[in-house]
């Protein structure tokens, strides 16, 4: 019931439409309800009176109220569908603009496929209800109402009778509707667990077959397609003993109705016309009966996936910028000062993944990260991006603490070229402009200077569809765009997390070319693979279990340390040099 209130507050744009279509709603059903008294006049004053003249009458009225009638549906179908899909179309939108604003660890947490699952089936359910099925419970609803008073009107007596019964219908009604929405939201959950099962497997189907592994999948998504079909005809058997009990309760009341308005008429305690305009509207509230009764299962389901929507609309971003964030100075100068910081993962509170790191980058700096494995590079990457605020200590650019400054301003001056560049579904142009998208076309041929000549020779260049994640290209091109995407931002602060995977000869030596132009004149930190890198970086931090052990120049970290030695040794490579059957074949 509270999603469903809440859900209200969503038609709060739309009071006036939905106002008009309330009136649409009331005089469709007041039309219906005068046909009633149509059949009354015509029984009484037509047949029994033997009057034709009276029946030609009663057509023309009739027609009438049907005119109107025809018009008023008319009307309140379009405005409330309209409504309806609006809502949901609304409804998306917030879900999907706050999704973008909830940190990469509310991700990592609750897992994309199963958020996804909601973004797309929940939002779906609820656009089929609200568009078709909401309109017509409202509808039912009030002829309900209107078919109850009338009924009143035509034969308290009678209606009274009704009313005794009607607790017998409505109460399986309320005890099966709950037990449906329970399992509704099972069903949801269990589709959405098989969904991102799914999703993972899909995406990782190179693998999967790789290790022959789809059996064992298969086997996976048997049981929970299976899992899931067993809580649906849970579900169904409810809905089935619910429709069924509903509609045999309310047509034994027509029946009731029908014995005990005969002896009525014979008795000559109401007239012909009055029992029939009764039948009338005792069918017209059965009927409706039994429609409220089918759709309440899925206006009960609609609940339980704006329910599930809402705990997604109302979940807090962890990060996010204060209500007065602290302008970051112009122009930017590139300053990275790290001081004491501390960091351990939520999901791990006892292990930092960073402990006690203090460490000064200079503006225009070129500041090479080497350690083990699991050393936290990558963890202080995300720390400096903001995805996460240390326990303690604090991380400063430009002077101003990351945690009084704006996210998206912060960001804004960072550029990260990650290890293995992820490309979106566009044009080769399309991921270049990526982090600028109103750049034009000589900013992004400027930014791509180093790697015109492959994407000229691409079908369409620039303009060549490069598939899902950049599937087209190599590891290498693919590299190369994404530090053209660098380069387009025009970062104060530069984040490379080389590439581990080995590049032949000729495209390592273009993706260093490439790397060269991002990183002159910006300050850049880079998890080092490559030792070029190290060589020609000004420092070099050694990170260790999450402590940084020493920050030094190659050549004396060589000589006094002897982990970095190693690292050196078994870590950073040289470039590839062609294999002795590639230079006899150059020969
Ligand atoms: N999302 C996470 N939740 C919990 N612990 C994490 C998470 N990500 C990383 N860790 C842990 O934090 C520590 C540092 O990881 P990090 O990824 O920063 O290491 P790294 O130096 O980048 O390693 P690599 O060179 O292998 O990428 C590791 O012990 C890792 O297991």
């Amino acid at each position: 019931m509270g999603a469903l209130t809440r859900l209200i507050g969503f038609l709060r744009p739309y009071v006036w439409r939905a106002a008009a279509a309330a009136l649409a709603l009331v005089v469709a059903a007041g039309s219906v309800l005068v046909l009633g008294q149509g059949l009354r006049l015509v029984v009484d004053e037509g047949f029994m009176a033997g009057q034709p003249g009276m029946l030609d009458r009663a057509l023309a009225l009739t027609l009438g109220v049907i005119a109107v009638m025809a018009v008023a549906s008319a009307l309140r179908f379009y405005l409330v569908t309209w409504i309806g899909e609006r809502v949901a179309a609304d409804l998306r939108h917030a879900v999907l603009s706050h999704l973008l604003s909830l940190e990469p660890d509310f991700y990592e947490r609750n897992g994309v496929g199963e958020i996804q699952s909601r973004v797309t089936t929940d939002t779906a359910l609820l656009q089929t209800v609200l568009g078709s099925t909401f309109s017509m419970a409202v509808r039912n609803v009030l002829l309900l109402a209107g078919t109850l008073v009338m009924l009143v009107v035509t034969s308290p007596r009678l209606t009274a009778l009704v009313l005794l019964g009607l607790p017998l219908v409505l109460l399986p009604m309320l005890i099966f509707g709950r037990r449906v929405r329970r399992l509704s939201r099972l069903s949801q959950d269990r589709i959405a667990e098989l969904g991102s099962y799914a999703g993972e497997t899909l995406s990782g189907i190179a693998t999967v077959q790789a290790f022959g592994h789809e059996a064992e999948d298969r086997r996976r998504f048997d049981s929970l397609v299976e899992q899931a079909f067993a809580t649906a005809g849970a579900r169904i058997r409810q809905r089935a003993w619910l429709n069924g009990v509903a509609l045999s309760l309310a047509f034994t009341a027509v029946g009731v109705i029908l014995w005990q308005g005969g002896h009525d008429v014979l008795a000559g305690r109401m007239s012909a016309g009055e029992l029939s305009a009764f039948v009338f509207y005792a069918v017209l509230a059965a009927g409706s009966v039994g429609v409220i009764s089918e759709v309440a299962g899925e206006v009960m389901r609609a609940a339980g996936a704006a329910e599930r929507l809402f705990e997604l609309l109302d979940a807090q971003p962890a990060i996010a910028a204060p209500p007065q964030p602290k302008p970051l100075p112009t122009p930017p100068r590139g300053a990275v000062s790290i001081d004491g910081v501390r960091f351990a993962y939520p999901s791990r509170p006892r292990t930092p993944a960073l402990d006690g790191i203090s460490l000064e980058i200079r503006p225009g700096e070129r500041l090479a990260l080497v350690g083990p494995s699991g050393a936290g590079k990558s963890t202080l990457f995300a720390l400096l991006l903001r995805f996460h605020d240390p326990q303690a200590g604090a991380i400063r650019f430009d002077g101003v603490d990351l945690r009084a400054a704006d996210p998206a301003a912060l960001r804004a001056r960072i550029a990260l070229v990650a290890q293995e560049p992820l490309l979106f579904t566009g044009s080769a142009a399309d991921n270049i402009r990526f982090g600028r998208p109103d750049a034009d076309d000589g900013a992004i041929r400027a930014a791509a200077a180093h790697c015109t000549e492959f994407v000229e020779a691409l079908p369409e260049g620039f303009d060549t569809w490069l598939g899902p994640g950049g599937i087209q290209l190599s590891g290498g091109q693919r590299q190369r765009i994404a530090i053209a995407r660098a380069i387009l931002r025009d970062p104060a602060l530069l984040l490379l997390d080389e590439a581990t995977s080995s590049l032949d000869a000729e495209s390592e030596r273009q993706v260093q070319h490439a790397l060269e132009r991002l990183m002159a004149g910006r300050t850049s930190i880079v998890i080092a693979h490559r030792l070029a890198t190290v060589t020609a970086a000004d420092r070099i931090a050694v990170l260790e279990q999450g402590r940084l052990r020493a920050v030094d120049s190659h050549h004396r970290l060589l000589e006094r340390d002897p982990l970095y030695a190693r690292l050196a040794a078994l870590q950073l490579r040289e470039p590839r040099q062609p294999a002795a059957n590639e230079r006899l074949g150059n020969a």
